[in-house]
């Protein structure tokens, strides 16, 4: 059913202006959510499609909004290493129960040092930690460890699911979104979907969860409004998912189209097509659903990922406690960075352990620094403190007012995924603190009411430096260089023509 692909796909211009009012109401709600935020999302033209628009002004410096992932998913290498929420990627606690979660022994600090040991501490380990806590003047955090299951409600399970959220909050919000449907404990086939996923593309994962968030909507439109035939009752589930929605993945991964084009696309055909086999048997009790369970609609659901996905990464607890061990207990840290060396996934590289998806990540690169300057390559080699830098939460999300933020190469705004993404001297560190898988969008310069807000997709430091002000003739020079270079990444988003005031200057 070609028809259903060509209407999820509709351009986004054409899509606009066909149905302005559902859309502007649609994100007037999804911002509403985000608290009181000066933006609104609205048609901005220039063959752009849709845009990120400010409501008043906005001093450089100044937070616009932050954003959790509407779907998330942490990278399954990063397992090991981190143990976080399956919702929002915060480090869990280790309690089970939501029963009062004062005891000192139970912080989110001492679970994530347990996690990296495989074992819990002992009660020395323990008092060692609070220490270094204490020695660093830093507050432990609270996290519950929860499954999946709700008490009471349990349905017959044979295997372990092994999803864990850090509140009841991200729990409900799973579960709102149909984790029961796609819950390797409840339901045959999803391991060996995820088992495929692992091997083929991790974005499978998160293609997964939009397939179990629609089933749930379809489920809930046919209580509600059972008149509706089936297929309007699928149009209707679909709806949001539609507006990320450009082109199939195929496409999307490949902007040149050379002769190794038809290879690459007979390749993801049949991977797609192995992964949907998997996603029929998923899914055989939602009839509503078969007309998406195509490879072609697969492709464009795939395409969503591609070009609106924003890595994640949130810094781990255990970092601010590893540096203040040292004071305290000598043994206990080697044992950490041991441990954190052994569990590193393999060619995992000093600052270079982001996965890029072909993702939307607003132009970062991953920088952390903990505290070791290192003079070269030699220094850091031999810097046991060097396997800090594997030591994050990784994954990766789509968020729904984030993904309508367009590019520039002049950009007003910049995109804050973790603490130690650098930070441009007009903006406070402090703005952009941020915990569990959500992104922070901060103004770099001032920005009228009316203006659009961009952000970099490319490498923002590469940015800079050419906006920098230099000899004219060379900057001449560094400029068509530059210009090309940046013509040929932005077409990996899916800019094919950069519309932006620096590459397509308002005509006179
Ligand atoms: C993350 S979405 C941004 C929202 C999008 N404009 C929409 O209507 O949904 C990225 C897509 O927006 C369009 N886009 C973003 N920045 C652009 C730019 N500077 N010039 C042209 N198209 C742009 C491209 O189609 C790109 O694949």
């Amino acid at each position: 059913m070609d028809s259903i692909c060509d209407w999820f796909a509709a351009d986004s211009a054409r899509q606009y202006l066909a149905e302005d009012k559902l859309i502007e109401n649609y994100y007037s709600n999804e911002v509403a959510e985000l608290g009181v935020v000066p933006i609104v999302v609205s048609y901005v033209g220039n063959g752009k499609g849709k845009g990120l628009v400010a409501t008043q002004d906005i001093a450089a410096g100044g937070r616009i909004f932050n954003e959790r992932a509407a779907f998330a998913m942490q990278n399954m290498d990063n397992h090991p290493l981190a143990r976080v929420c399956g919702v929002c990627l915060a480090f869990l606690g280790n309690k089970n129960n939501t029963m009062g979660n004062k005891d000192n022994n139970s912080s989110v600090e001492i679970a994530a040092v347990a996690h990296l040991l495989r074992r819990s501490l002992t009660p020395r380990e323990i008092a060692a930690v609070n220490d270094a806590f204490a020695a660093a003047g830093l507050a432990k955090h609270e996290a519950l460890d929860l499954s999946c299951f709700v008490e009471g409600n349990d349905t017959e399970m044979t295997k372990t699911c092994s999803t864990r959220y850090c509140s009841i909050e991200c729990r409900n919000y799973d579960l709102r979104n149909g984790h029961a449907r796609i819950c390797p404990a409840r339901v045959e086939h999803v391991d060996t979907f995820i088992e495929h996923a692992t091997s083929t593309n991790e974005s499978f994962l998160l293609a997964l969860k939009v397939y179990a968030a629609v089933a749930e909507r379809v489920a809930s439109l046919g209580l509600s409004s059972p008149d509706l035939s089936a297929q309007e009752q699928l149009k209707r589930a679909l709806w949001p998912f539609r507006l990320f929605a450009k082109d199939y993945w195929w496409n999307i991964c490949q902007p040149d189209l050379d002769s190794s084009a038809e290879e690459l696309t007979l390749a993801l055909k049949s991977i797609l097509k192995e992964s949907s086999q998997y996603l029929k048997y998923i899914f055989a009790n939602v009839p509503q659903l078969t007309p998406i369970l195509t490879v072609e609609f697969y492709s464009l659901i795939m395409g969503i990922f591609e070009q609106n996905n924003v890595s994640l990464v949130n810094p781990s607890p255990v970092l601010s406690i590893i540096e203040n061990l040292s004071l305290t207990d000598k043994i206990l840290q080697s044992k950490i960075l041991e441990s954190v060396s052994q569990l590193m996934p393999e060619n995992d590289c000093y600052s270079e352990h982001h996965h890029d998806h072909g993702s939307h990540n607003g132009g970062h690169s991953h920088s952390h620094s903990h505290g070791h300057d290192y003079e070269d390559d030699d220094d850091r080699s031999e810097d046991p403190f060097e396997v800090l830098d594997a030591l994050v939460a990784e994954g990766n999300g789509l968020h729904t007012i984030h993904a309508t933020i367009n590019h520039s190469c002049t950009p007003n705004a910049m995109v804050f995924k973790d603490a130690s993404t650098l930070v441009p001297n007009n903006v406070s560190k402090s703005e952009t603190k941020i915990r569990n898988g959500s992104t922070i969008v901060i103004a770099i310069k001032d920005i009228k009411a009316g203006e659009e807000i961009t952000v970099s997709y490319l490498d923002e430091g590469a940015v800079n430096e050419y906006d920098e002000d230099e000899d004219v003739e060379e900057e001449k020079e560094i400029d068509e260089d530059h210009i090309a270079w940046r013509a040929m990444s932005l077409k990996e988003y899916g800019i094919r023509k950069c519309e932006c005031p620096k590459c397509a200057p308002p005509q006179a």
